[in-house]
């Protein structure tokens, strides 16, 4: 199946990016338009050949059949029996959606009614803050989605509180009343140790101050007969079917405080975007098809050509937290080393995903993407137009930066530029040499760009769903189960044992090196 990605990469090779533009029409050849979206990934050593090579490669691994038995829902997610539905979250406008013989629409729309009641309630009322206590898919999304639709926040202030230590909940409690908090609990299987410990700490907050914590608070689970035993209200509790992968669950309750901080109308928004994306995937032509081109060009760049991780960088401070959200959803997904038949994979798997915003990442670690011995493809994201009419001279700047950015990255600086710039700054002889190696950029590296006009709602649901199907997309072809994670378990069965540890158990059973570290902690806490 790879034998052409294989021959297209090694003729890639040495390629010179730059000159790949003196065909005309490049740009545009290179490109997907969808909808206020451009992706735009002429600046990668993509050739027509290697694009064919990699469109058949989605063909022979069966992408297509994949992507109908998903939306189907088909139990596609192999290791757990599960169908995979996140798209029937936001199917605002479509059908039925059957699992085990059942539609499960009529129960989402009913659910998410009652969502926006609760949370039209919540933003006319008295609370004034909303806690969403969760972790990894029960808290990246929403954190995120919060954060990039800020200008159209007009419901209670949202916090988040993630992190099992104890900092997290004691800072974000800080300062907050009890009595006009709203806590809200979101874990898809509520036994997480860390969402149930901070739940409890809020719990024994509300009551210290004398307030009942019972009105107070919402969950949001697929596990209604354990939130129950926690003694949620059934009427604040909104669930969702295990077809709801943890990091794909923003759109239905999980993205609950999303909807108390924008509306219920704007969420819809959100999901409509999403909506649009998924019928784009479903019908577009694969050089039309934009998750289809993003993934194939992941997989040219990681795959192929054997870069080891791919930056995020997004040029819209609004979108701080996308790579975040990013690293698990492709990273939980798409970092296995077997195949869906467990065999081992005999590609790598998917890529470390990392970045920051832009400007803030260039000065920052962007010495490393121009000149490091590593290269990095980038992903850039930037909004053609702002939410602050009166700071578009900002906005001139960030896109300036954007921009510049990619093309530097492609153009480089030779050798005998440099040595100019050094001969004008007065140096000669070796002296010369010395100073101008340094400032050489070796440039042809690659990268792709998003841009969209404004990050709206629409505009937001649209981007996520966009790399959930690139991440699907990646994982068909690698042969993964995108939609497990059993490579969390070990870790989360291994805390549970070191607890009576630190308690003072014994603890000769352990290496050496968990013993003394075991030991050092004791030493302070007794
Ligand atoms: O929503 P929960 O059941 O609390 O799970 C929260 C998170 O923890 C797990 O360990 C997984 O790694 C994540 O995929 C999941 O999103």
């Amino acid at each position: 199946m790879w034998t052409e990605v294989e021959r297209a990469a090694e003729a890639a090779a040495g390629r010179s990016i730059a000159d790949l533009f003196e065909t005309a029409g490049r740009a545009e050849a290179f490109s997907v338009r969808f909808d206020g979206m451009l992706l735009d990934y002429s600046k990668t050593a993509l050739d027509e050949d290697a694009r064919a090579a990699l469109v058949q490669l989605a063909g022979a691994a069966g992408v297509a059949a994949r992507r109908a038995a998903m939306f189907d829902g088909q139990p596609i997610n192999e290791t757990e029996g599960r169908a995979v539905l996140h798209s029937a979250l936001r199917n605002l406008s479509g059908g039925a959606v059957m699992v085990e013989g059942e539609d499960i629409m009529p129960g989402i729309h009913a659910t998410r009614a009652r969502m926006a009641a609760f949370a039209e309630e919540i933003r006319q009322g008295s609370i004034t803050d909303v806690i969403n206590i969760g972790i990894g898919g029960s808290h990246l999304g929403p954190e995120m989605a919060v954060r990039a639709l800020s200008p159209y926040h007009d419901g209670p202030r949202c916090h988040f509180v993630s992190n099992v230590d104890g900092a997290d909940i004691a800072d974000t409690l800080c300062g907050l009343d009890p009595a006009t908090t709203l806590v809200i609990v979101a874990s898809k299987t509520f036994t997480t140790i860390e969402t149930m410990t901070n739940a409890a700490t809020a719990r024994a907050w509300m009551e210290r101050a004398g307030v009942e914590p019972g009105p107070q608070f919402a969950a949001l689970s697929s596990a209604l007969e354990k939130t129950a035993d926690w003694g949620i209200d059934p009427a604040r509790v909104f669930g969702f079917g295990d077809y709801v992968g943890g990091r794909y669950s923003v759109w239905g309750p999980i993205g609950l405080a999303v909807m108390i901080a924008i509306g219920p109308e704007r969420f819809e928004e959100f999901l409509t975007g999403a909506e649009a994306m998924d019928r784009h995937f479903l019908d577009a032509e694969p050089l039309e098809n934009m998750p289809l081109m993003l993934a194939l060009v992941g997989l040219w760049h990681h795959q192929g050509i054997g870069y080891g991780t791919r930056a995020v960088l997004p040029y819209d401070q609004r979108l701080a937290r996308l790579p975040a959200y990013l690293q698990q959803l492709e990273m939980e997904s798409n970092g296995k080393r077997v195949r869906m038949d467990g065999a081992p994979l005999t590609r790598p798997s998917g890529p470390v995903v990392w970045g920051e915003p832009g400007t803030n990442g260039q000065h920052a670690f962007y010495q490393l993407i121009h000149q490091g011995t590593a290269v990095v493809p980038c992903e850039f994201l930037v909004a053609a137009e702002g939410h602050e009419p009166d700071l578009a001279h900002h906005h001139r700047l960030l896109v300036a930066n954007c921009l510049a950015q990619s093309e530097a990255l492609m153009r480089g600086r030779g050798i005998d530029e440099a040595r100019a710039l050094m001969c004008e700054a007065g140096f000669a002889g070796a002296e010369l040499e010395r100073q101008a190696a340094h400032r050489v950029f070796p440039g042809n590296r690659p990268s792709v760009t998003l841009a969209y006009d404004r990050l709206t709602p629409r505009r937001l649901g649209q981007i996520v769903a966009l790399y959930e199907h690139r991440v699907f997309v990646e994982g068909v072809i690698l042969g993964i189960n995108s939609f497990d994670q059993w490579g969390v378990e070990l870790g989360k069965v291994l805390a549970g044992e070191m607890v009576p540890l630190l308690e003072g158990s014994d603890t000769t059973r352990k290496d050496g090196s968990t013993r003394q570290l075991v030991h050092f902690c004791k030493s302070y806490t007794g």
